[in-house]
C-alpha cells in the first residue's frame, strides 16, 4: 500500500462499516488485518461510529496509540457520505472541507442561536490543513470546496434547512463526524486534518428512501482510488 498524497502515515475515520469497507476497496485493500494500527500500516481505516463524540473519541485513541508506538500519523481524514446543500454539490458528487463547523454547538434562546464562538467558549470552526487542502483539490479537481457542517442531529425539515443555510450560506455539505475528528487531530499539531465527503442526499426534509447511498459510496471508492494513485 502506497502513501496517500505523499503523507507518511494516514488514518481515515469513517462512521459506519460500509464506508470503511468502501474506502479500503478504493485503496485496493479487500480488508485490513486487526493489528493494522499496532503493526504500523501506512494507511489505517477505522469505522468509529456515528456522530461527533464517537468520531473524536476513536480518533484520539488511534492518534495517541500511534504516537506511543513510535509510528505517529501524519494525516487524518474524516471521510464518508453526507447531505449536500442543493445547488452547491450534486447527489453522487464529492465535497472537500475548507473548514469543519460544529453547526449545532452553542445555545438556543429567544433571540436565536449563538455559537460557542459568540458565547466566548472556544470555537465551533476548525480549518482543514492548508497544504493538505491544496493537495486534495489538485488530486480531486471535481471536488466542491467549502465549509462542511457537523451536526449531532441530521437536518430533516425545510424550516431547519433554511435556518442552517442562513447561518452558513457558504456551506457545501452536512455530516456528523468531521468536527469530532478535527478536535482530536488538534491534540497532535503535527497531524494534518482534512474532511472528504460524497453526497448521498440533499439536506432538507427527511426522506431516507431518497438517499442514493450506492452512488455516494461509488464516488467515495473512486476518490480513494485516485488518492492512492491507482
Ligand atoms: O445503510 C447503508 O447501507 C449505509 C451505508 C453507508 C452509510 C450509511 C449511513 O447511514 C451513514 C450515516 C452517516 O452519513 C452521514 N450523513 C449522510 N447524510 C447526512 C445528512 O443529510 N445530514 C447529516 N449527516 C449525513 C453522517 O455523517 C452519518 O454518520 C448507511
Amino acid at each position: 500500500m502506497r502513501e496517500l498524497l505523499g503523507y507518511g502515515r494516514t488514518l481515515v475515520v469513517t462512521a459506519v462499516d460500509a464506508e470503511r469497507d468502501t474506502v479500503l476497496a478504493g485503496l485496493g485493500l479487500g480488508s485490513q488485518p486487526p493489528d493494522a494500527l499496532e503493526a504500523g500500516a501506512p494507511v489505517v481505516v477505522v469505522a468509529a461510529g456515528v456522530g461527533p463524540a464517537a468520531a473524536a473519541a476513536v480518533t484520539a485513541q488511534f492518534l495517541t496509540a500511534a504516537v506511543h508506538d513510535g509510528t505517529p500519523f501524519d494525516l487524518v481524514l474524516s471521510a464518508g457520505i453526507a447531505g449536500g446543500f442543493a445547488g452547491r454539490v450534486e447527489i453522487g458528487g464529492l465535497a472537500v472541507a475548507t473548514e469543519s463547523i460544529a453547526a449545532d454547538l452553542g445555545a438556543a434562546g429567544p433571540d436565536g442561536f449563538q455559537s460557542v464562538d459568540e458565547l466566548g467558549f472556544g470555537t465551533a470552526r476548525l480549518d482543514a490543513d492548508p497544504a493538505l487542502l491544496r493537495a486534495l483539490r489538485l488530486a480531486l479537481p471535481e471536488a466542491v470546496g467549502g465549509p462542511i457542517l457537523t451536526v449531532a442531529t441530521v437536518t430533516g425539515t425545510a424550516a431547519a434547512k433554511e435556518t442552517v443555510e442562513k447561518r452558513h450560506p457558504d456551506a457545501v455539505a452536512e455530516a456528523m463526524e468531521g468536527f469530532g475528528v478535527a478536535t482530536a487531530a488538534r491534540l497532535w499539531p503535527a497531524t494534518a486534518f482534512g474532511e472528504l465527503r460524497t453526497i448521498s442526499n440533499a439536506v432538507g426534509p427527511r426522506d431516507r428512501a431518497a438517499w442514493r447511498i450506492p452512488q455516494a459510496l461509488e464516488t467515495l471508492r473512486d476518490a480513494f482510488a485516485t488518492l492512492s494513485g491507482r
